[in-house]
């Protein structure tokens, strides 16, 4: 997919194909069609940081709050997005030992109790390993460290889908 097609869109058509580059932040996209035509895809994405980068940290912790946990109740539940779907099984969280898993869980709810929103890491640049690693590592840091650190993470992940979405690769199927 090309700029000049992403500029030939409808916003529906926009909304459709760009609408979860921030995982279930629709919004976000919709607040970005306000600066079509775009001059490249990786315009649209320099929007989407702009967009996050100038909201009060109640917003970034809204964005992280809007991601499923790492092999949590979404993921045993199937009810994750495609995307996130496709992420969590590339970093091998869709088959974790049942005390990987509990160690997971644990994890997940002390970094919950300690910042208020969910871990997030960019999955597809991970695997399980280090993202235990990294749990264990940043749950040391104060919130506001952890508050940017998330959102990197959210802008990676950004970045990833709509690099999936430039290649034609679209969305994988369920
Ligand atoms: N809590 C998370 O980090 N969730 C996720 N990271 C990804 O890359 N995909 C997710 O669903």
């Amino acid at each position: 997919m090309d700029i000049h097609a992403v500029n030939r869109m409808s916003y529906e058509e926009f909304l459709d194909v760009f609408g979860n580059i921030i995982e279930k932040c629709p919004l976000i996209t919709a607040a970005v069609w306000s600066n079509h035509p775009f001059s490249s895809l990786n315009g649209i994405e320099e929007r989407v940081y702009e967009f996050i980068d100038h909201l009060p940290p109640s917003g970034k912790e809204g964005i992280l709050r809007c991601h499923p946990d790492l092999a949590g109740r979404e993921l045993t539940s199937g009810s994750l997005t495609i995307e996130s779907q496709q992420e969590q099984r590339q970093a091998g969280l869709t088959s974790l030992s049942t005390e990987e898993r509990e160690t997971l869980g644990l994890l997940n709810s002390q970094y919950k109790t300690k910042f208020g929103f969910p871990f997030v890491i960019c999955a597809k640049m991970s695997d399980k390993y280090k993202i235990m690693e990294e749990m264990r590592s940043r749950l040391q840091n104060d919130p506001s460290q952890e508050l940017l650190k998330g959102i990197e993470e959210v802008k990676k992940i950004c970045h990833l889908r709509v690099q999936q979405l430039s290649n034609g690769v679209g969305l994988p199927t369920k």
